[in-house]
């Protein structure tokens, strides 16, 4: 690996060791559980990990499989049973849910309390008014990396591409709480690339395989590329590979720091995922939060 790499992998590997620390030290084990509909291989292996993970902290893993053709009414029947499980601290629905249900529906319908993911509209109000709550993983991970690689990210011009619920918006909100400057750029954005070029921290979080090149970064620039996209790879076994949002072969001369695709931001996603479940086992059952889970 060249000196400059974020190691997303690694980074993830201590934060779940400091999970299953702060595990230990807990009166109680704290229960993640796990909604799956359908069979989408991509989300049975995301699922899959999450479970092994899970376990490798000393957590409880539950996990409630559903076939392709269950109903919404059904699926909210799951979440609604789980909120009511008080053994049960996180509840993780996997996305995305197949065409016929309503995902904003069920995710509605999450104990804000048990909302590991961050995506209730309680918990995105949290994050806006600044209150204490469970935050989106995948953002957490960027500002766990970010200040791992920078240290104090105070006055640093932070830029997102991409302004979706699920990653842009809240990863913008997370960096304005560490006093960053922050610009949220997307694909009506007039002059991209100049707008990118002024980032310390570059976060695309769009979704286009090999979209920001070298002359869209800052020289010394840290960038955190959040996108994951599988394209065809005729080298490979499998005939895909992932790659990120950055062309990274392009962009790792300039960069001061990059995070690669795989190994950068995915784990850290699943890593956070752990964390959150920790603090709202805390939160639930009025435990104090272990050290070494503070950001
Ligand atoms: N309710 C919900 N919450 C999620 O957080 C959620 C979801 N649904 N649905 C799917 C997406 C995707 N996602 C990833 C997590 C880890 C990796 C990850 O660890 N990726 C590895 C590579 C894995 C591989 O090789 O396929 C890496 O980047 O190194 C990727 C993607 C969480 N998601
Ligand atoms: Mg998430």
């Amino acid at each position: 690996m060249s000196g400059n790499l974020i190691d997303g992998k690694q980074v993830a590997a201590r934060l779940r060791n400091d999970v299953a620390v702060a595990v230990k030290s807990l009166a109680v084990t704290p229960t993640l559980a796990v909604v799956l509909v359908g069979d989408d291989p991509a989300s049975h292996v995301y699922v899959r990990n999450k479970i092994k993970f899970t376990r490798e902290t000393g957590m409880n893993s539950v996990e409630q499989r559903l076939p392709a053709d269950t109903s919404e009414d059904a699926v909210v029947e799951t979440v609604r049973a789980l909120n009511a499980d008080p053994d049960v601290d996180g509840i993780l629905v996997q996305l995305p849910l197949p065409d016929h249900i309503n995902s904003n529906r069920v995710i509605a319908e999450i104990d804000p309390d048990k909302d590991v993911d961050g995506l209730t509209e309680v918990s995105a109000g949290r994050l806006l008014l600044g209150k204490s709550g469970l935050r989106p993983c995948t953002p957490t991970g960027c500002v766990i990396l970010a200040k791992e690689t920078l240290g104090d990210l105070t006055g640093k011009h932070c830029v997102v591409i991409g302004r979706s619920i699920l990653v842009g918006k809240p990863t913008a909100l997370l960096f304005l709480e560490q006093n960053c400057t922050v610009t949220i750029a997307h694909s009506r954005t007039e002059n991209l690339s100049i707008v990118c070029r002024g980032a310390d921290i570059l976060i695309p979080a769009v979704g286009r395989p090999n979209m920001v090149k070298a002359d869209w970064i800052k020289a010394g620039a840290c960038v955190i590329d959040v996108g994951i996209n599988r394209i065809e790879d005729a080298s490979r076994k499998s005939g895909t590979r992932l790659v990120g949002d950055v062309d990274f072969a392009e962009a790792e001369p300039v960069a001061g720091a990059i995070t690669p695709v795989p190994g950068g931001v995915g784990p850290m996603t699943i890593a956070c995922l752990l964390r959150n479940t920790v603090l709202a086992a805390c939160a639930r059952r009025g435990l104090a939060v272990p050290d070494g889970l503070a950001i």
